[in-house]
């Protein structure tokens, strides 16, 4: 499908979360190597979520004895929960636990986001985090959605999703716990080539029609790739989507 507001944008639909998680994580795993054969390094800005946790538990599996080379991915997160750094909660724990049983990255290339370790708030670490990333622009982002419509920890009727220039902000009061999170904002999510939206069950159906319809109250609906934009939806996650988006992909 062809987006009337993005360079291209298509919804890949298959059957449950099992599926979605197995399709991303051999696509993304085909897509690094192939970009790894033209450009130096690859920049990936990874997600939380289940269906994401699903996903990097495959990728694992497969990147086992692949041709991806880890020492030329750059790992960088779209959000995190700003709570102790060996909280289970934290996105960046949850993935690295799971990618690192065979691929073996560097902690130079693995850009997480501050832990609160009592020294300094989500909008401190927030700043810091936007140095780090200085114009990062990234390959590859993925992002989850949440049954509200939250992307990352932009939260819909939030001052987190009000309008910025900064790239990285800092959270308190989310309306998910934990309270406290760093967040990517718009303007850099929107540094990505592609970004990849990983969608499952029912809980987010109506969430994922409304974005994908561009409704503007909620983020996802002003995030693109500036070469593409995927959705992976399961049946459920897709259950709401108007007419037009109901021929076969
Ligand atoms: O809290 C978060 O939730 C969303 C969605 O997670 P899911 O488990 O409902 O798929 C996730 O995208 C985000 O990174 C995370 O911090």
């Amino acid at each position: 499908m062809q987006g009337s507001d993005s360079v291209y944008r298509r919804l890949i639909r298959l059957h449950d979360a099992d599926e979605v998680s197995s399709v991303v994580a051999a696509r993304l795993l085909a897509r690094l190597i192939e970009l790894q054969s033209t450009q130096p390094l690859v920049h990936v800005c990874l997600t939380g979520g289940d269906t994401a946790n699903a996903m990097y538990e495959k990728l694992a599996d497969l990147a086992h004895g692949s041709d991806l080379d880890a020492s030329k991915l750059q790992l960088w997160w779209g959000d995190e929960r700003f709570v102790p750094a060996t909280d289970p909660a934290r996105n960046s724990l949850q993935a690295i636990t799971r990618l690192a049983r065979t691929v073996s990255i560097k902690s130079a290339d693995t850009h997480m986001m501050a832990a609160a370790d009592g020294r300094k708030d989500p909008h401190e670490s927030a700043a810091e985090y936007e140095a780090e990333l200085g114009n990062t622009t990234f390959d590859i982002t993925l992002l989850g959605i949440g049954g509200d419509g939250h992307v990352a920890s932009l939260f819909p009727n939030h001052p987190s999703s009000e309008p910025t220039t900064r790239a990285v902000i800092g959270v308190t009061d989310s309306p998910k716990a934990p309270p406290e999170r760093i967040t990517l904002t718009a303007p850099s999510l929107n540094r990505s080539h592609e970004v990849w939206f990983l969608a499952t069950g029912a809980s987010k159906a109506e969430a994922v029609a409304a974005t994908l319809e561009g409704d503007p109250s909620l983020p996802g609906s002003a995030i693109k790739g500036d070469v593409a934009t995927l959705w992976f939806l399961d049946r459920k996650a897709a259950a709401e989507l108007p007419a037009q988006y109901s021929c076969p992909f």
